[in-house]
């Protein structure tokens, strides 16, 4: 049931100011329609501004922001075409599943027949066809957000904003919600603008990563553009698994994983005193402190993860000297930040 509608988004130099606080300073950004966009970073960086602006619960500063060929930087939330779905699902607690999707047909008068056939449409999607009598007292978290969903898809949006979604469930149904999220999504075919400050969830769920510092982006991509090749030393640090590494045409990245280790030294290699092993199931992670190497910060730490097998072949004990090497398309050049 992919709709052949527009929903792609441009946000163009757009700025939100509270006061004197700049959350979000002039960004520029393609929303490709009908792709799962997940909005990243640390608390603070201004993704939920940015949503926010998009859905109409806050007015831009400044700039513009278009839904397929129409502006809605100006128009009322209702007037967008954009539907929230809150990281507190929000639900109505005294009406049951059924009534509590079918609530904004209900508002816009339509006949009792045709709003329950499309809440029960749009409950079956999700999978609460055999919940449609109960109150949402009596479901779980992961439940009440899927009657959450239904009751977003209600008002027929060409957009769906998604803020936090997983973060009040367990981890088990984190990962299992993420799945049916990207499902959905799919089935759906419109155009998905999620914020998290998790890189696993965005990683798992995004055709486009868009890694936010200080109000600004860093960097926009697949996930694999992004982490493979992060631009910034902010984005190497904030996906994880990479080390910054000082070298002298400026700092590099390298992932934890494409680090080599031998116990003695070539022209190459960087010693590294080993401070601390852990063992991860599938890998075993090592804690490296670089020896007296040019230009590193006095704190700096590296980290190199190894196969199991590999490790337990020749294992490292804390304290033992590493010589550290990479090969040379395993390390990417840095910018700095934006
Ligand atoms: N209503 C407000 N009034 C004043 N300042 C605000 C308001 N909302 C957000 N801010 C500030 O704007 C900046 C960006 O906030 P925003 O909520 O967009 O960030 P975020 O990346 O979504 O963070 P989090 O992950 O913690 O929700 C922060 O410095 C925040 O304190």
């Amino acid at each position: 049931m992919k709709p052949a509608v527009d929903s792609s988004l441009v946000l163009t130099s757009l700025v939100k100011r509270y006061g004197n606080t700049v959350a979000v300073d002039g960004i520029d950004l393609t929303i490709p329609s009908g792709s799962y966009c997940c909005l990243l970073g640390p608390s603070g960086c201004g993704k939920t501004s940015t949503l926010r602006m998009i859905a109409g619960h806050e007015l831009a500063s400044d700039g513009q922001i278009l839904l397929g060929n129409k502006y809605i930087t100006y128009s009322a939330a209702a007037d967008r075409g954009t539907a929230m779905m809150f990281q507190s699902y929000a639900l109505f607690p005294h009406l049951s599943v059924l009534d509590n999707v079918a609530f904004s047909w209900k508002m816009r008068g339509k006949p009792v027949p045709e709003r329950q056939a499309r809440a029960k449409e749009l409950l079956a999607l999700v999978s609460m066809t055999p919940y449609l009598a109960r109150l949402p007292s009596e479901l779980s978290g992961g439940q009440q957000q899927r009657v959450a969903l239904a009751r977003a898809l209600m008002t027929e949006p060409r957009v769906l904003l998604l803020d936090e979604p997983l973060s009040a469930l367990d981890p088990f149904l984190r990962v299992q919600m993420r799945a049916e999220l990207k499902r959905w999504q799919q089935e759906l075919g419109f155009t998905f603008v999620h914020v998290t400050h998790s890189q696993e969830e965005a990683m798992a769920l995004a055709d486009q990563v868009v890694v936010m510092n200080h109000g600004r982006i860093e960097q926009t991509g697949s996930p694999r553009e992004v982490f493979n090749a992060p631009r910034s030393e902010f984005v190497a640090r904030f996906m994880g698994a990479h080390n910054v590494i000082a070298s002298e045409a400026g700092p590099i990245a390298v992932r934890a994983d494409r680090m080599q280790l031998t116990r003695s030294a070539s022209g190459t290699t960087r010693p590294a005193a080993v401070k601390a092993i852990e063992y991860q199931g599938t890998y075993v992670q090592l804690s490296l402190v670089p020896q007296g190497a040019q230009g590193e910060k006095a704190d700096a730490q590296w980290t190199a993860t190894l196969p199991d097998a590999e490790f337990d072949a020749a294992p490292w004990q804390p304290g033992d000297t590493a010589h550290v090497s990479w090969l040379p398309h395993a390390a990417h050049a840095l910018q700095p930040s934006a």
